[in-house]
């Protein structure tokens, strides 16, 4: 458990940097690489410990997976049923995504499939997927009815579903569409609000034929894809470090290269706009996903109000723009983000404890965080602690950029959870 010095910023950041490959859709590309006919390849794969994790789980079920650099190819098995059974329990690390987005991939085998996670994974909940894949015929033993480790049994095949999904969650839907593929019968999902649509929109490139229309998805089964190649955009929730970098450092001006904007994920863009924050995009493309160059610059930021409607789209950034509103104009008020509480960690109660360190004056609410801006941010009397969450160990070297005084950061090994080179691209920027 490594502990580190933070950089302070003395003139801000500049210069460009393209970061790594979106973390949902590189865990995707694994997942319907696997099931498809034929060598899928991807370019600027996410080689952080969750994807790696994905691939450890298609290996342990006979799929051979190269890895060259952030280069990746998959050998399909040319369908849902045709993995080998695992000699072990697969590891998810510290994964939701791979781990619910495969308790739905796996739902339909003909052979058990244990599964297991670290400390904060196995205190996840996975009901919310585990519920409706028993309705739909799955056999899902898991710790407490809730919890990983978990073993998956063989079934009798599995019928459609008509799901309203409780919460809004990527996750619980992409493993319904996973579900749904395999059943003998047509699924109906109704999202409770509209969540990132990765799943959707590559399997859409992969041959598949879901029906779209609002927040309803009808799926129909199918079990042919056939492989793609895949080109993985840079992480919008890993270039979101670096935005708020540059918007709150006085003097910084950035280019991040390449960055995803699918529009299911764009939500810190629009905060930041409404922060009023200074930046453009330049080189737009849209191949299965768009992206494009982002460019932002220094300038004083006004409060910020986000309720549930806004969350999904910037669930990942909210304790991002928890620090941007400490540096801001006015009082920012963010609810609807109880989801927040079930991450890595309680990212309400970790935001606010680590930001307090610094001086902030930030409060918790049971969904959310009412944060008075204008403070200057000052070293903490004790370590500052990532709590073992990625986005938590990150979000706080990024506001010891903007304070007075030295900071440390316990546990920061966790960061290569999504970027393991995020201290080295910091440092690329803050010269
Ligand atoms: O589907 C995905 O790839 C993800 C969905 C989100 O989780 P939920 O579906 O639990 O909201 C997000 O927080 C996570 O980092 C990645
Ligand atoms: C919540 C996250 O990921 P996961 O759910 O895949 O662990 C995250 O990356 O912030």
């Amino acid at each position: 458990m490594s502990t580190v010095d933070l950089p302070n910023s003395n003139s801000g950041l500049h210069g460009a940097l393209t970061v790594p490959g979106d973390k949902s859709i590189s865990h995707r590309s694994i997942m319907l690489g696997a099931i498809s006919h034929g060598t899928t390849t991807v370019d600027h794969f996410l080689l952080s410990d969750d994807c790696l994790h994905t691939i450890g789980a298609f290996r342990e079920l006979g799929v051979k997976i190269d890895v060259d650099g952030d280069h990746v190819s998959i050998e399909g098995k040319g369908g849902f049923r045709n993995f080998d059974k695992p000699k072990k329990p697969l590891d998810m690390g510290n994964s939701g995504t791979s781990t619910r987005l495969l308790l739905g991939l796996l739902a339909n085998q003909p052979f058990d499939i244990a599964m297991f996670g670290d400390a904060s994974l196995s205190k996840r909940p996975i009901k919310r997927v585990s519920d409706p894949l028993t309705q739909m015929g799955a056999k899902v033993a898991a710790t407490n009815g809730n919890f990983l480790p978990l073993t998956l049994h063989p079934n009798d095949g599995l019928n459609g579903i008509d799901y309203k999904l409780p919460v809004a969650s990527a996750q619980v839907k992409s493993a319904l569409i996973w579900a749904g593929l395999q059943a003998e019968t047509p699924s109906h999902l109704t999202e409770k609000l509209i969540t990132r649509n990765h799943t959707e929109k590559m399997l859409e490139q992969f041959g598949g034929h879901l029906e779209q229309d609002g927040l309803n998805i009808t799926v129909t089964p199918q079990s042919d894809f056939t492989a793609q190649h895949v080109t993985v955009p840079g992480d919008i929730s890993s270039a979101a470090f670096f935005l708020i970098a540059g918007a709150c450092v006085p003097g910084s001006e950035i280019t991040l290269n390449k960055v995803g904007l699918n529009d299911t994920r764009d939500g810190i863009l629009k905060a930041l706009d409404q922060m009023g924050a200074q930046y453009t995009i330049n080189n737009r493309t849209n191949d299965s996903e768009p992206m494009g160059d982002i460019t932002i610059c220094y300038q004083q930021l006004n409060a910020l109000t986000l309720g549930a409607a806004d969350v999904p789209a910037l669930v990942d950034e909210i304790p991002l723009l928890a620090l941007a509103a400490t540096q801001a104009k006015g009082q920012t008020v963010i609810t609807g983000a109880e989801e927040l509480r079930v991450k890595e960690t309680d990212r309400i109660a970790t935001v606010t404890e680590e930001l307090t360190k610094m001086g902030a004056d930030i409060t918790a609410t049971p969904d959310g965080f009412i944060i008075n801006g204008g403070t200057k941010l000052h070293a903490a009397n004790t370590p500052l602690q990532s709590h073992g969450d990625h986005r938590i160990g990150m979000m706080m070297a990024v506001a010891n950029l903007m304070a007075d005084g030295d900071n440390q950061l316990a546990d920061a090994d966790a960061i290569a959870v999504s970027y393991p080179q995020f201290f080295d691209d910091l440092k690329s920027l803050n010269k």
